[in-house]
């Protein structure tokens, strides 16, 4: 280990040529998280006693399915030599649902940390990052981790790491972030290679915001990189895209937890509290300024991200309409990427259409909803957003597939991503095979190295976002990793495909399909509720239907459910009971024209297999 001193005093704070700010980036379970742990315990600011495995992952989600959601900014003293340095790491998430968050967090970086496993190589995301980073202008440095693994081959991957990145293998650095092998050498680097930030310390106060949080007991957190000038406590700042402005209740650093400072200068990362509510308010992407002799040119923000999912979100228990409403209030000031709006479903009654960055969201904030807000939730098939152009030159855009447009459709559109495959050539045939039957389109294909082969396609975004991932996994012996990205929109043969209950469309059923999947589709959910939804006194026919044309028919036999023929004789008061308590029963029932239908039902049929499991596993 190399003379160092956990403990550095901290330097003065305006001397950027001192400061590094670097993140993590990874394919995801490569290790990133680990390796965090790792430098806080190293640079002394997590004492061994309060270590815990994943200390930045602070959501209950997060810690559970130990995965990494919302970035973590940390400051550490780290003396490289006999020099005192402050590192601000930032902890990145690496699912694809998440990956805006990653590529804010390197907007406030000049260089990465680009892990590997040691045992696995170069995955999808692990280029997904490396080419945000490059696009970052960031310094990267390489490096293997988890050498302590039987299984490791740390000279075969620093190979092709090297051969990705162009630098020599033995540039590669080799660290276990479990036993600590190697990160304080990793850290030195950090500080030999990563560049100082550079802003000017006498111009016009002007930071970037890359997060904002909200805490329940402090309002707004923000996340902000001084670039020029300095924000100090007690200080009024705007906020350069709406004018606004605050005082500056609190200004400091994590270290890891929130630690108050006088102020922050040139390069430095740190947190602003303003006692704001509202995380709109605090944009992230916004530039702050002071409000006297403040900047006149704001900062280059970021793309807002777009929902690409959406589902219909509503209360099992009518009555918590307005609980659902606040709860996803409070979070959308917490998740910038939440959407909604209200709707009203004739099946599921008030509810909200929200929009999610992908299925991993989705899960992500019902679960939050669910758990943090105590409500329960039916979430309705989600579907991805379709451009309908009419042929009088109207244009539609269709966020619920109840809303689909009837009359003469000119054309519809489709999102569309890019996907990278990366996977052993021995798995190629199955891998093409997969995404044939997804309407895919091959762009091209190389050879990473002798056995491993990365495949490009498009794909429509309807046939990734669902269950594409475990087919992957499965055909592939788990072997396969996948990114995506949005590439825009291409016309498809696609087709709404309507649920009929004895004549009346029920509109949390309705799908928009391609047309070669409209007839599986319509007989999987007509058979689903043919089970679900009990005998009543009429025959009850259920249909799958494309505009008028039926493509599937079950049928719901008829039932008299007479309660009173067990009643003979004349006594008109038992009689009356027994309807009274009939017509209890049917108060839990939801009418659809003229059928009942348990709530129950609703549920069911939409909760099972109709979303697809994408989300749950990890990639
Ligand atoms: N043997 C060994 N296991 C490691 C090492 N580093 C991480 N792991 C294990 O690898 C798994 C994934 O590590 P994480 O740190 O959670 O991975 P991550 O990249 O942060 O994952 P996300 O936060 O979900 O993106 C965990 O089970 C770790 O214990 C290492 O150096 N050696």
């Amino acid at each position: 280990m190399p003379a160092i001193s956990s403990n550095a005093p901290e330097p003065s704070r305006t001397d950027p040529a001192l400061l590094r700010n670097f993140c993590i980036i990874a394919h995801i379970d490569h290790g990133k998280s680990t390796l965090a742990d790792r430098m806080l315990q190293l640079t002394g600011v997590v004492e061994q006693r309060q270590m815990r495995a994943q200390y930045l992952d602070r959501m209950d989600i997060e810690r559970e399915r130990g995965i990494t959601i919302k970035s973590q900014a940390v400051r550490m003293p780290w003396a490289a030599g006999d020099t005192p340095h402050v590192l601000n790491m930032i902890d990145t998430p690496g699912h694809v649902d998440f990956t805006y968050e990653v590529s804010r967090s390197l907007a406030a970086c000049e260089g990465c940390i680009l892990l590997v496993d040691a045992a696995q190589g170069i995955e999808a995301q692990t280029l997904a990052n490396l080419y945000l980073a490059m696009e970052n202008d960031l310094t990267i440095i390489p490096v293997l981790n988890k050498i302590d693994l039987p299984a490791a081959q740390p000279d075969k991957f620093a190979g092709e790491l090297a051969h990705l990145i162009g630098c020599d293998p033995g540039d590669v650095l080799r660290v276990s972030a479990k036993t600590g092998e190697g990160v304080a050498e990793l850290l030195d680097e950090v500080v030999r290679q990563v560049p100082a930030p550079v802003g000017d310390a006498d111009a016009p106060a002007r930071a970037m915001i890359f997060d904002s949080v909200y805490d329940a007991y402090r309002g707004v957190v923000t996340y902000v990189k001084v670039v020029d000038g300095k924000l100090g406590r007690r200080e009024r700042i705007q906020m350069m895209s709406t004018g606004a402005t605050h005082e500056l209740l609190e200004i400091g650093v994590n270290s890891p937890e929130m630690t108050p400072s006088d102020g922050l200068a040139v390069g430095e990362v740190g947190y602003l509290i303003t006692g704001v509510k509202d995380v709109r308010q605090s944009k992230v992407g916004d530039t702050v300024t002071l409000q006297r002799h403040g900047a006149t040119v704001p900062l280059g923000g970021y793309k807002d991200p777009k929902p690409m999912v959406f589902s219909g979100l509503y209360p099992i228990d009518g009555s918590d309409y307005p609980a659902l409403r606040d709860a996803l209030e409070k979070l959308q000031l917490n998740d910038a990427a939440l959407v909604y709006e209200p709707e009203t479903s004739a099946a599921l009654g008030f509810g909200f259409r929200v929009g999610f960055l992908g299925l991993l969201h989705l899960e992500v904030v019902r679960e939050r909803l669910e758990r943090e807000f105590g409500l329960d939730l039916i979430a309705t098939a989600p579907n991805v957003v379709y451009q309908v152009t009419m042929e009088d030159g109207t244009e539609h855009t269709v966020t619920n597939p109840s809303e689909f447009p009837t009359g003469k459709i000119a054309e519809v559109r489709e999102p569309v991503v890019r996907a990278t495959l990366i996977a052993p050539s021995e798995f190629i045939g199955a891998i093409m095979e997969l995404c044939q039957t997804r309407r895919g389109t091959m762009q091209g294909m190389d050879y990473l190295s002798e056995e491993r082969v990365e495949l490009r396609y498009t794909l429509p975004l309807a046939e990734i976002v669902f269950d594409f991932f475990d087919a992957l996994k499965s055909k592939t012996r788990g072997y396969a990793s996948l990114d995506y990205e949005p590439t825009g929109e291409q016309a498809g043969a696609l087709v709404k495909v309507d649920i009929l209950l004895h004549g009346d469309k029920v509109d949390a059923f309705s799908a928009i399909v391609h047309k070669d999947k409209a007839y599986a589709y319509g007989v999987k959910m007509a058979g689903k509720l043919r089970e679900l939804i009990p005998r009543q006194q009429f025959e009850v026919p259920i249909q799958a239907a494309i505009g008028a044309r039926v493509i599937a028919r079950e049928t719901v036999r008829a039932m008299r459910k007479d309660v009173l023929s067990k009643c003979y004789g004349g006594d008109i008061s038992r009689k009356r009971k027994l309807l009274e308590k009939q017509k209890e029963g049917k108060k839990r029932m939801k009418m659809v024209g003229r059928v009942e239908v348990p709530q129950e039902a609703f549920i069911a049929a939409l909760s099972s297999d109709s979303e697809g499991g994408e989300g749950k596993s990890k990639k």
